[in-house]
């Protein structure tokens, strides 16, 4: 399988009044596609640059970011977005909400298709009868689900998760987790999830990226060495336990409080 996406070498420092603040330096991440990467790593050390990086939104400083093997130039439109806060417009219906990114991306799609679509969509993450109400009608994690849509209505290449489950509550966020992960099984999609729960991270992850302090670099990867069909009770398993394991000691030197990378480290 090739990389879809392919991040070699990446360094950048953003300018700040006190100096330059160097982010990253020394980021290698590779993303098979249709594979889902869940990126983790101490508070505050470049998760979101990253996600910006790989939506094109900013350039790096030194290294490449690849997309299906070119370089990323700028803003692209076959990247889908979710973000811990859904930011979904109160004056728009939860349809009209979903839609939104075909009215930029496909202008000429007839109204009664991009319906359809949407439809579709919200029928599978649980949200059927919900399509006229306005998104302070529903739960926080109803709201989420439709975001997700909206993240994916388009198709894209590539969806990008910035801690979208993070402002859930345990019980939520793990049917959310489920409805990930039959969403995936419904429309492949790459993903490159930020987060800082564990569970999360191998419960959805491909693979388990982990980010050292700032500047971050690619300290560690765990291949997610699960069955696709991931009921939760996998996560009280022995092995999960295991994987959850080398992931805390993992954050434990990001954060500085480790004591040397272990078996498998990256870098
Ligand atoms: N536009 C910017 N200009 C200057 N500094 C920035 C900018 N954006 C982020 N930073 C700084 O860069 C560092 C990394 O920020 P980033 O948001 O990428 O980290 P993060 O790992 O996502 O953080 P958290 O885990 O808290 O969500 C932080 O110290 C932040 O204050």
């Amino acid at each position: 399988m090739s990389d879809l996406i392919d991040i070699r070498g990446v360094a950048h420092a953003y300018r700040t009044p006190s100096g330059p603040l160097p982010v990253l330096d020394g980021l290698d991440i590779a993303i098979p596609r249709g594979e889902f990467c869940a990126v983790v790593g101490p508070s505050g050390c470049g998760k979101s640059t990253l996600t910006r990086l790989v939506a094109g939104l900013m350039k790096p400083d030194k290294g490449e970011v690849r997309l299906d093997g070119a370089p990323i130039r700028g803003p692209r439109k076959n990247v889908g977005m979710a973000f811990q806060n859904p930011v979904l417009l109160e004056w728009r219906s939860i349809l009209d909400n979903v839609i939104l990114p075909l009215e930029i991306v496909a202008p000429s799609m007839p109204r009664k298709e991009r319906v359809a679509r949407a439809e579709e969509l919200l029928a599978m993450v649980g949200l059927e009868g919900f399509e006229a109400k306005r998104p302070s009608e529903l739960s926080g994690g109803m709201r989420q689900r439709a975001s997700l849509c909206r993240a994916i209505v388009h198709k894209p290449d590539v969806l990008i998760m910035d801690e979208p489950f993070g402002a859930l509550d345990n019980f939520t966020r793990e049917d959310l987790w489920q409805t990930m992960r039959q969403l995936r099984a419904a429309e492949p999609f790459t993903a490159v999830l930020i987060t800082h729960d564990l569970r999360e991270s191998v419960y959805l992850g491909d693979q388990v990226v982990v980010l050292s302090g700032r500047p971050a670099r690619t300290q560690y990867v765990m291949n997610v060495d699960l069955p696709d069909e991931r009921p939760l009770d996998i996560l009280y398993t022995p092995k999960v336990g295991e994987m959850l394991h080398v992931l805390r000691d993992q954050i434990k030197i990001a954060q500085g409080r480790g004591e040397g990378p272990g078996e498998g480290a990256a870098a």
